[in-house]
């Protein structure tokens, strides 16, 4: 399990985070939501240890992640960061295998290979492997920092008996995934992201479409203002009400039955029909 316990975090005098507490348990999908600057990608940064918080705690089973190795958090846990490193001229191919440094010294293994191989496949880039990253699309790159993560994470275990649920819980951070995606490949992402969540992993996600979270997410924390409003549910958590605390837009929740989940469709201001017509 995963735990932010009261988090904290402040830079000179403002407070980014305050008090903010998340729990991810193995199987789960977490969606994190909130206006811009709500402190989203602040409290990722502090679930993945790139930030330290001024108070609070993330524990990952049990440990704080303080007393973690840097290779051993390496091999638990991966974050998408919202902006990557520029890669230079580095292949789609080279980039990938960096997911897979924290595994080998040296030379890569023939199961290296295999799960680099997976993870282009996985993502759909496997016909982009030679290409240098930065002549890709936006959503390609995007693909391809999916995949590098997913070769950091995955054991040859996984790849050759995809029915197993793993050993030992693993998270994947992710901040703003679907960004530069098309619409395929936005419900493909959370498609592998729900796909590892069966097979155990936790999964945090940043998401700006409420109707992805609605669709994928376990449950979700709404921030505002670096405070958390609430945790749980989508359905119980996205209300008219706290969608238009958090956004200040007014929305109508629609349940029709033949969909899965409930659908958030923003209430536009038109002008009465009587009125266009005179
Ligand atoms: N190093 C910093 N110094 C001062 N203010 C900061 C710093 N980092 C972040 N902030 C501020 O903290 C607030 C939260 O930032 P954060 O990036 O966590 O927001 P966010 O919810 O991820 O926003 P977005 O949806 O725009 O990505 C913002 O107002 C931001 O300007």
């Amino acid at each position: 399990m995963l735990e932010a316990q009261h988090i904290t975090h402040q830079i000179n005098r403002k407070t980014l985070l305050d008090d903010v507490s998340l729990v991810v348990r193995p199987g789960e999908l977490v969606a994190v939501v909130g206006a811009n600057g709500a402190g989203k990608s602040t409290l990722l940064k502090t679930i993945s240890r790139e930030l330290t918080p001024t108070k609070g705690e993330v524990v990952l089973d049990k440990k704080p992640l303080n007393r973690f190795s840097s290779l051993d958090l390496a091999r638990r846990r991966a974050v998408l960061a919202q902006q990557n490193p520029l890669a230079f001229e580095f292949s789609v191919y080279e980039l990938v295998m960096m997911g897979r440094y924290p595994h080998f010294e040296g030379h890569p293994h023939p199961e290296d290979l295999a799960i680099v191989d997976f993870a282009l496949e996985r993502t759909g880039i496997a016909h982009l492997a030679r290409r240098a990253v930065p002549t890709l699309s936006g959503g390609e790159q995007q693909r391809v920092h999916l995949a590098k993560i997913l070769a950091q994470l995955m054991g040859i275990e996984e790849i050759n008996r995809p029915e197993a649920s793993i050993r030992q819980t693993k998270y994947l951070l992710l901040d703003e995934p679907t960004t530069g995606l098309d619409f395929y490949y936005q419900h493909s992402l959370l498609e592998v992201a729900s796909e590892l969540t069966r097979r155990g992993y936790g999964v945090v996600a940043i998401l700006h479409d409420l109707n992805l979270v609605m669709q994928y997410a376990d449950n979700v924390l709404l921030l505002r203002e670096g405070k958390a409003l609430s945790f749980g549910k989508p359905a119980s958590v996205l209300t008219a009400e706290s969608i238009f605390n958090a956004f200040n837009l007014s929305v109508h929740i629609i349940h029709q039955p033949e969909l899965d989940c409930p659908l958030i469709v923003h209430t536009r201001q038109t002008v009465p029909l009587t009125a266009q017509i005179n």
